[in-house]
């Protein structure tokens, strides 16, 4: 009897202290939001209606400085997390940022916006990356949100095409860990499924479970994988590979958790808009060269890369779509536009290749 009444008098003084914990973060929380209200009135005042109230490289400075203070028990992920919240609900304050993605809701670049904006941001689904595009071409929404590469299956080639024909900028860059499930709808009966809906890379990214689970299924590529979610309904030998979040918004079943082959498969998305980013002090360009199909043309676009110490962290190749023979190459390296060094590079590049267009400087993923 006394050890459950210390164990209550004990959980109550702790409770206290958690209500006087939390009564100090909401004051210092209301008081940064006020702070983030008159750093809009700022921008509003220079700007004459078109400031820029989302800036991504203050945004990436403020959470890698939340990890670096962080002392524990959350991990930095965690804290970085929570503040990222905090952020979103105070640029909302400021104008609630618009959102365009590869729809429809549930998909995993749903995910990564949400994971990059916060949960304030409005985010608004497009059933193509060209119309995400075009979408934020043409000014109705701020931003636009396009996976870009798989580490399983890599390149995401529809997006890196549209990059051939439009002038909007990288402003960012997201990385998500891809988990896939097997869902199916109350109505299916499990042991006769005769056909599984997803989207072609998923498919692909639990090529090798799906061979010892379901080998004689047919695999049917649809648009997305909440797409193959939304198909479920009333099939009752079907299932489909999703996001959990999916089986949440069509109201479907897990039948199996976790199927991807491989365990650390992760999807990079980038941020595009109008937007030049600013240096963060951890940051990435991204270019498009077009040159001609010569011998030793890649070894001429690489090298000055190489002579001044600059980290690749991918290149790419597409046909491009003009000339024939004529090959585009995507690259991302470490470091920003800004830096004279970086510049430098780009100058003799740029006397190597037919054309060289800057995608964008974009701080690092954080999160
Ligand atoms: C407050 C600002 O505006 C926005 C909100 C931020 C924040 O809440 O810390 C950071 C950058 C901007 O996206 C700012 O530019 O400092």
């Amino acid at each position: 009897m006394a050890d459950a009444k210390t164990q209550e008098q004990a959980l109550l003084e702790l409770r206290n202290r958690i209500d006087g914990i939390d009564e100090r973060i909401g004051q210092l929380i209301s008081e940064r939001a006020r702070c983030a209200q008159e750093v809009a009135e700022v921008k509003n005042a220079s700007a004459e209606g078109r400031a820029l109230y989302y800036r991504p490289e203050r945004e990436a400075q403020v959470l890698r400085k939340v990890m670096e203070r962080n002392e524990g028990p959350l991990s930095n992920e965690e804290l970085a997390r929570l503040f990222r919240e905090i952020m979103s609900a105070c640029l909302a304050l400021e104008q609630p940022v618009k959102v365009a993605y590869l729809g429809p809701e549930g998909t995993f670049t749903q995910q990564a916006a949400l994971k990059h904006f916060g949960q304030s941001a409005v985010s608004l689904p497009f059933s193509a990356i060209d119309e995400v595009f075009r979408e934020v071409e043409a000014g109705a929404v701020n931003y636009g949100v396009v996976p870009v590469e798989n580490s399983t299956e890599g390149v995401v080639s529809h997006t890196l095409d549209n990059f051939m024909s439009s002038n909007l900028k990288i402003c960012g860059e997201v990385e998500l860990r891809v988990h896939h499930n097997l869902l199916v709808s109350d109505v299916t009966n499990v042991n006769s499924i005769s056909r599984i809906y997803s989207h072609g890379q998923s498919l692909a990214q639990c090529r090798k479970w799906l061979d010892s689970h379901y080998p004689k299924a047919e695999r049917v590529a649809v648009s997305s994988n909440a797409e193959a979610a939304r198909r479920l309904k009333g099939e009752w030998n079907a299932a489909a590979i999703a996001p959990a979040k999916a089986a949440e918004i069509y109201g479907l079943n897990i039948l199996a958790e976790k199927i991807e082959d491989q365990p650390d498969n992760s999807t990079r998305f980038l941020i595009i808009g109008t937007q030049v980013v600013p240096a963060s002090g951890h940051d990435k360009t991204s270019i498009l060269v077009a040159m001609r199909n010569q011998p030793g043309a890649l070894h001429n676009l690489l090298e000055p890369f190489h002579r001044h110490e600059i980290d690749l962290t991918r290149v790419e190749t597409r046909p491009s779509r003009t000339g024939v023979w004529t090959y585009v190459f995507f690259v991302d390296f470490n470091g920003h536009m800004d830096d004279p060094v970086i510049r430098a590079t780009l100058d003799e590049v740029s006397s190597r290749v037919a054309d060289l267009k800057v995608l964008g400087s974009y701080p690092k993923a954080v999160l």
